[in-house]
């Protein structure tokens, strides 16, 4: 089982390096076995004062215990070979296969277990061919050898031993699953523990804000407790099959020496006797191995459950996409048609949408919070599947481009954007690392992020910090959006993209998004109405539907959904309402 589960995780193409290391473990244990076996002989000879029987033995032991020591270095540079080997391939399967999961998969809870799993889980797993497999499988192939070797001395002796260590190894494993269950349950306090430690730094604003350090404190406690609670509750689970496989281990020793002992006294044959007692020293030796394994019990139970950790994140489902690249869409019009989506089952979050979004027009969506809009905004970018419905480029079915395909032509800044820690310059360029100064300055200019550059004491080779924490919400967000631009892919997808910027640079920033138009598919949400008052057409979202849409004055004058809105907005703000016809230019609310 643990074999095979090794075998799925190292891939096909590296299952030959693991039989070699098996090999070598079972060499090493077939010669370690053969080698104990050698002692009967020489036992017997020196019981029977044939001291020089005795040495023409020690010959055969000599080579036995050279072999075997040579066989031993071998099972484990092989088994260090595995775990080498093990670590690039199993954190490369799992890069690879991460990269093809939706993005709505990358939820902290998932992205924190991932993070566990590659660094101490993959650690954990790779210990198992580094250091507890082959003592694991030396608990099985020693003392079967030396229950063969024994039924050509004794075959009574040897079906108490044949009887005796299959029972030790059952009480193992029924000692190991007692434990499993515990190490489960520690796991899942690690990676709660390790969530609310980072929630509990990240949050600190916010809790101190309003007074909650100590609330906030108790809940990164209260999952310390829970972790120190299933370490505890794991030790007296673990604990207890531990002192009793040592005990049942020495127990089983006592009564096979008893039994072999009683053999010797019934014994009439005097050659037989001797032969008795040497096979007591020789069952003697065989316990070592077997008590030995229980000692790694821990180690390859927290292995196995890593293994099942990997097994999921490799099982999780990826989107549904060819590999090779189709042919480009003739045009980038975006058609939603009949979409329906839930995140969890029974709450829709989109109901029956559908819409089409022109060619190099704008569309924006406005609606109340929870509406719906991001949600409609992430299933064009594929961040998830419509549970039905279809979602078109081109007058082609999304899940038919290749995931890399289908991403080079969205550029997207969605209200989480986040910045690398490199440079300034080094976050941007990666939105197009060929594009060209003029290209590059073009793009500061409309995101009014040369501003910004100016500023910073080493320009656009400043430090932005870890998730661009040397800069403000604004500042973060027009660089984000300078390197969305920065991609110049034909459908651009803006979620409260100046969201965090003051008025006038929003009002600076939409008219310059003006420029793109005609140049890309663009599709924005803005809670600020006043910065999408332009585009082409406006879906108003409600509950997951489109209850409206058309342009600006078109849905100002239904006097609906939208202009009920935009009436609250201008309240909101103290504006004055104007006519629809005087708002024809768009730029005197
Ligand atoms: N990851 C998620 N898991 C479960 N439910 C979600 C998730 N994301 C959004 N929702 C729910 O789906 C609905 C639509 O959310 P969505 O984020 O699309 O709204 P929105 O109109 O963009 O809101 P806002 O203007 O506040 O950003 C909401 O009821 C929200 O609670």
């Amino acid at each position: 089982m643990l074999l095979m589960r090794l075998t799925r995780l190292m891939g096909k193409s590296h299952a030959l390096l693991l039989r070699h290391y098996l090999l070598w473990v079972f060499s090493y244990c077939l010669m370690q076995g053969l080698t104990f076996v050698l002692v009967v002989p020489i036992i017997h000879a020196l019981l029977d004062l044939r001291v020089d029987d005795a040495l023409m033995w020690l010959l055969p032991l000599g080579v036995g215990v050279v072999l075997t020591g040579y066989l031993h270095y071998r099972a484990a540079y092989s088994g260090f070979q595995v775990a080498a080997t093990l670590m690039s391939q199993l954190r490369r399967r799992i890069g690879d296969h991460v990269v093809t999961l939706p993005l709505g998969w990358f939820v902290r809870a998932n992205t924190s277990r991932l993070g566990l799993l590659l660094s101490q889980g993959v650690m954990e797993i790779l210990g198992l061919p580094a250091h507890q497999l082959t003592p694991l499988l030396r608990a099985v192939i020693t003392p079967a050898v030396v229950v063969v070797a024994t039924s050509f001395f004794d075959w009574r002796v040897a079906l108490c031993a044949a009887f005796l260590f299959p029972m030790l190894g059952l009480v193992y494993w029924w000692a190991g699953r007692l434990g499993r269950t515990a190490d489960r349950a520690v796991q899942t306090a690690n990676a709660q523990a390790c969530d609310r430690m980072v929630e509990f730094a990240q949050s600190q604003p916010v809790l101190r804000t309003y007074g909650k350090s100590a609330q906030g404190y108790q809940q990164f406690d209260q999952a310390l407790v829970a972790q120190s609670r299933a370490g505890r509750r794991q030790l007296w689970l673990v604990l207890p099959p531990l002192l009793l496989n040592t005990w049942l281990g020495q127990l089983a020793l006592m009564g096979l020496m008893a039994g072999i002992t009683w053999l010797v006294v019934m014994e009439g044959d005097a050659a037989q006797q001797t032969t008795l007692f040497a096979l007591l020293v020789l069952v003697s030796r065989v316990i070592d191995p077997l008590s030995e394994v229980a000692s790694y019990g821990s180690g390859i139970r927290m292995a196995s459950a890593q293994m099942e950790a990997a097994e999921n994140v490799l099982s999780q489902l990826s989107l549904p996409a060819p590999t090779e690249p189709v042919p480009l869409p003739q045009h980038y019009t975006i058609e939603l048609r009949d979409v329906t989506f839930s995140y969890q089952p029974g709450v829709r979050a989109l109901q029956r949408v559908s819409a089409t979004l022109p060619a190099n027009s704008v569309t924006a969506v406005v609606g109340a919070s929870g509406s719906g809009k991001t949600t409609l905004t992430k299933l064009i970018a594929r961040f998830f599947d419509p549970d039905n419905g279809v979602i078109a480029i081109g007058g082609i079915n999304v899940k038919s481009f290749p995931v890399m395909q289908h991403m080079n032509m969205i550029s997207q800044v969605f209200q989480d954007n986040y910045l690398f820690s490199g440079t300034l310059r080094e976050n941007l360029m990666m939105g197009n690392p060929a594009a060209d100064d003029d290209t590059l300055k073009n793009v500061l200019k409309l995101t009014r992020l040369d501003e910004v550059v100016q500023r910073l004491p080493l320009g656009l080779d400043s430090r932005v910090g870890e998730g661009g924490g040397f800069l403000s919400g604004g500042e973060r967000q027009r660089a984000a959006l300078a390197r969305a631009l920065l991609k110049n892919a034909p459908i651009l997808l803006l979620d409260e993209a100046t969201g965090a910027l003051d008025p006038e640079n929003q009002e600076a920033i939409a008219q310059g998004l003006n420029a793109l138009r005609g140049h890309c598919t663009m599709l924005v949400i803005a809670h600020q109405l006043h910065t999408i008052r332009n585009a082409d057409n406006i879906l108003v979202l409600d509950h997951g539907q489109i209850v409206e849409q058309g342009n600006h004055q078109q849905l100002l004058a239904k006097n609906g959904r939208y202009a009920a809105l935009w009436q609250a907005k201008v309240r909101a703000e103290g504006w004055r309402i104007v006519h629809p016809r005087e708002d024809q230019g768009g730029d005197n609310v």
